[in-house]
């Protein structure tokens, strides 16, 4: 079938993503499918505490969300969410996974008497079709910052083609985060592209001195794939509070019921963070995400349930902070205010992968204006 305008794949071997180059299925599944088709994958989502009970009280807390109801649970992975639906009172679940992981899912229901409940259908969910339209979707789909992987393309599809007007998104809401941060991994990411360079050097006056060939037409773009890999790409991090220097700030809003495709296929958004801590560095931007659970409009959730990846303490999630550090960092001061302009786009070459523009004007609480300064980020 595959009749999704805007998803992923709109059928056949190859699709279009909303506006933008075709993606190759066998492409896309190399390389983003192929690592769910894993237990050691799956496992790593489910010891994920912060996460597992966030749907599970999400689930059991709105059990009139389930009771005698219809849900589709897109890329059900392992089946967890499609076994708790069921446990909840569900009449009926699709759980529509896309790799062989799907194998493994069937046998964990069967081994837990849902079989008769839960029905799993291996496909993507652009693809399969059901033989009727549900009360309830859910779906864990958030990636790193929220949006890398895409996969909310899919859901966004699954929602459209088979939720009632009357049904549920769960989670119901999400949204981006972002705050200024001191951290020491960019002094240590500095040192690891000069001792990359340092090295390069050596190799460039070795091949001249051993091979009578002289590479060094090559040190300029062996320099800017060093720079990328080492100073641009974002970081996973499980930031300390404390590293948080200024105040939080909300990139994106997203209302799963209503959101399409080109809602989130480019954010931008303008920030205002203000330096919270006393003289400190500012090294850089951490960003996460949110989402909550709270039904409908017409059919609220009973107890809403927030699933939070922010820097914790105790509460840290699989998902971490992504960490966008600047090269070399500013001092500021309590009472800085930061404007900070910022967009994301997807990777031209791979539409699950994320680019960054961020720019940032530093007022100082003197009234000062420091010299403006902008750099390009890769989520990988
Ligand atoms: C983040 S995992 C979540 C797995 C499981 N629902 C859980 O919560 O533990 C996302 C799953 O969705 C599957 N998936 C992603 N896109 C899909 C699509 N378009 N159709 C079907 N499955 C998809 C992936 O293969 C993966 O197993």
């Amino acid at each position: 079938m595959g009749s999704c305008r805007n998803g992923v794949v709109s059928g056949g071997s190859n699709g279009e993503i909303g506006g933008g180059p075709t993606v190759d299925k066998g492409v896309d599944f190399a390389n983003y499918f192929c690592t769910y088709a894993f237990l050691y994958h799956q496992k790593e989502m489910l010891s994920d505490r912060v996460r597992m009970d966030a749907y599970f009280n999400a689930i059991f807390e709105n059990k009139h969300h389930f009771q005698g109801k219809t849900v589709l649970d897109v890329g059900t992975g392992s089946g967890i969410l499609a076994i708790w639906s069921a446990q909840a009172g569900a009449k009926k679940v699709y759980a529509v996974e896309a790799t062989k992981m799907s194998e493994h899912a069937r046998t964990l229901i069967k081994a837990n008497n849902l079989d008769h409940v839960v029905e799993v259908i291996e496909g993507s969910i652009e693809d399969v079709s059901l033989p009727e339209k549900v009360d309830v979707i859910i779906s864990e789909w958030m990636g790193y910052f929220l949006l890398r992987e895409s996969m909310f393309d899919s859901v966004i599809c699954a929602r459209d083609r088979w939720l009632k007007p009357t049904g549920v998104m769960y989670p119901s809401h999400a949204r981006m985060w972002m705050a200024p941060i001191r951290s020491s991994l960019g002094d240590q990411k500095r040192n690891d592209y000069e001792g990359s360079m340092d090295e390069w050097y050596r190799f460039v006056q070795d091949t001249k001195t051993s091979y009578g060939v002289n590479m060094s037409v090559l040190t300029k773009p062996f320099s800017e794939e060093q720079k990328k890999y080492y100073l641009q790409t974002s970081l996973w991090s499980n930031l300390h509070p404390h590293q948080v220097i200024g105040t939080a700030a909300i990139v994106k809003e997203i209302d799963c019921s209503t959101a399409t495709v080109n809602d989130v296929l480019e954010v931008r958004s303008n920030l205002l963070s203000s330096i919270t801590g006393e003289r400190t560095r500012l090294c850089g931007f951490g960003g996460w995400f949110d989402v909550h659970f709270r039904g409908s409009k017409v059919d609220p959730a009973q107890k809403e349930i927030e699933l939070t990846t922010a820097p914790s303490m105790d509460d840290s999630t699989h998902w971490g902070q992504q960490v966008f550090l600047l090269h070399p960092p500013i001092h500021v001061s309590e009472g800085d205010d930061l404007n900070v302009s910022f967009s994301m786009n997807r990777s031209k070459e791979n539409h699950r992968l994320m680019e960054i523009e961020l720019s940032c004007d530093i007022r100082q609480s003197s009234g000062n204006i420091l010299p403006p300064f902008s750099n390009r980020f890769y989520i990988e």
